[in-house]
C-alpha cells in the first residue's frame, strides 16, 4: 500500500550543511562522515538520476570480467551499497535539463521522497536545489573543480549513450582491468538500456510498491538524452539557460543537450 498523500508531505528533507538530505541519512550524519575509503576502493559519485545504476552495472559486470551470471547475484543495490544510507565517489553527469525530468518522475513514484508538486511547482523547487542531495550545479560544479587534484574519472551520461564501448573502456582502463574486446562488446550489450529495463537486479522490480510504485513511472523509465524537449516549455527552458549561465559561469564544463 502507498503512503498517503498526507503521510507523504511529512516527509519533509532535512539539511546538512544547506544540502536536504533524507532524515534517515541526516540522523546517520556523524557515522557517513567518518567513513574511511581503503586505498582500492571505488566510489561511484553520482547526482540522482545521472546514470548511477547503469555506471553500478557496468562496474560490476568489469569486476566480474563480464560474467553475467555473477552479477546476478544480488540486486544492484546490495552489490554497491549507498554509504548515505549508511548500511555498511567517479562521478557522472547528466545535463541538468534531462536530469531534472527524471528526477520529478523519480519523485513522483519513490514514496520516501516528498510529493514534486506539478511540473511548474518542480521546476522552481530544482532550480533553487531544494531537492534531496541539493544542487545539482554545486554538485556538477565541485566535481569538475576536482577532477584533475584526485584520482577521478569524469563520465558524462550523454558519451555513453552516445558511444558505449568508448566510455566502457575508459572506465576498466581506470579500474585497472584489461578485458579481451568480445568481453566489452559483451558488457555493453548487457548494460543496455533493453536488458537493464528487464533485467530484476537492476530495474528495483524487487523494491515494494510502497517504496517504490513503479505503475506511477517506471524506475528505468525512458534513458534517453533530450527527453526534457518534451516537458520545458518554451519559456521555460530560456528561464532555465539564463539561470544555468548565471549558476555555472566561469566552469569550462561542456554538457551535450541531444544526440
Ligand atoms: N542502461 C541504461 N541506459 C540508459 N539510461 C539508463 C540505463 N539505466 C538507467 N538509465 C536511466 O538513468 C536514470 C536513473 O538514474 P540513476 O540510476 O542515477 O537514479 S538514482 O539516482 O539511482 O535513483 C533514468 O533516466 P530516465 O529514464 O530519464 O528517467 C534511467 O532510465
Amino acid at each position: 500500500m502507498a503512503l498517503t498523500t498526507e503521510l507523504r508531505t511529512q516527509l519533509q528533507l532535512r539539511e546538512v550543511a544547506g544540502i536536504p538530505l533524507q532524515a534517515s541519512t541526516v540522523d546517520n550524519w556523524s557515522q557517513i562522515q567518518n567513513f574511511e575509503a581503503k586505498p582500492d576502493d571505488l566510489l561511484i559519485c553520482t547526482y540522482p538520476k545521472s546514470g548511477t545504476t547503469w555506471i553500478q552495472e557496468i562496474v560490476d559486470m568489469i569486476e566480474q570480467n563480464g560474467d553475467v551470471e555473477k552479477c546476478q547475484r544480488a540486486v544492484i543495490q546490495h552489490r554497491h551499497p549507498f554509504i548515505e544510507w549508511a548500511r555498511p565517489p567517479q562521478p557522472s553527469a547528466r545535463n541538468a535539463k534531462d536530469c531534472m525530468v527524471s528526477y520529478y518522475h523519480f519523485q513522483r513514484m519513490n514514496q520516501m521522497l516528498p510529493d514534486p508538486g506539478t511540473w511548474e511547482e518542480y521546476f522552481e523547487t530544482f532550480i533553487n536545489g531544494k531537492v534531496g542531495w541539493g544542487s545539482w550545479y554545486d554538485h556538477v560544479k565541485g566535481w569538475w573543480e576536482m577532477k584533475d587534484r584526485y584520482q577521478i574519472l569524469f563520465l558524462f551520461f550523454e558519451d555513453i549513450k552516445r558511444d558505449p564501448k568508448q566510455e566502457i573502456q575508459k572506465v576498466m582502463q581506470f579500474m585497472g582491468k584489461s578485458l579481451h574486446e568480445t568481453v566489452l562488446d559483451k558488457i555493453v550489450q548487457e548494460t543496455s538500456f533493453e536488458k537493464m529495463k528487464e533485467n530484476p537486479m537492476t530495474n528495483r522490480s524487487t523494491v515494494p510498491k510502497s517504496i517504490l510504485d513503479q505503475s506511477i513511472s517506471p524506475f528505468i523509465r525512458k534513458g534517453t538524452v533530450g527527453d526534457w524537449k518534451n516537458h520545458f516549455t518554451v519559456v521555460q527552458s530560456e528561464r532555465f539557460d539564463e539561470i544555468y549561465r548565471q549558476k555555472m559561469e566561469g566552469t569550462s564544463i561542456n554538457f551535450c543537450m541531444e544526440l
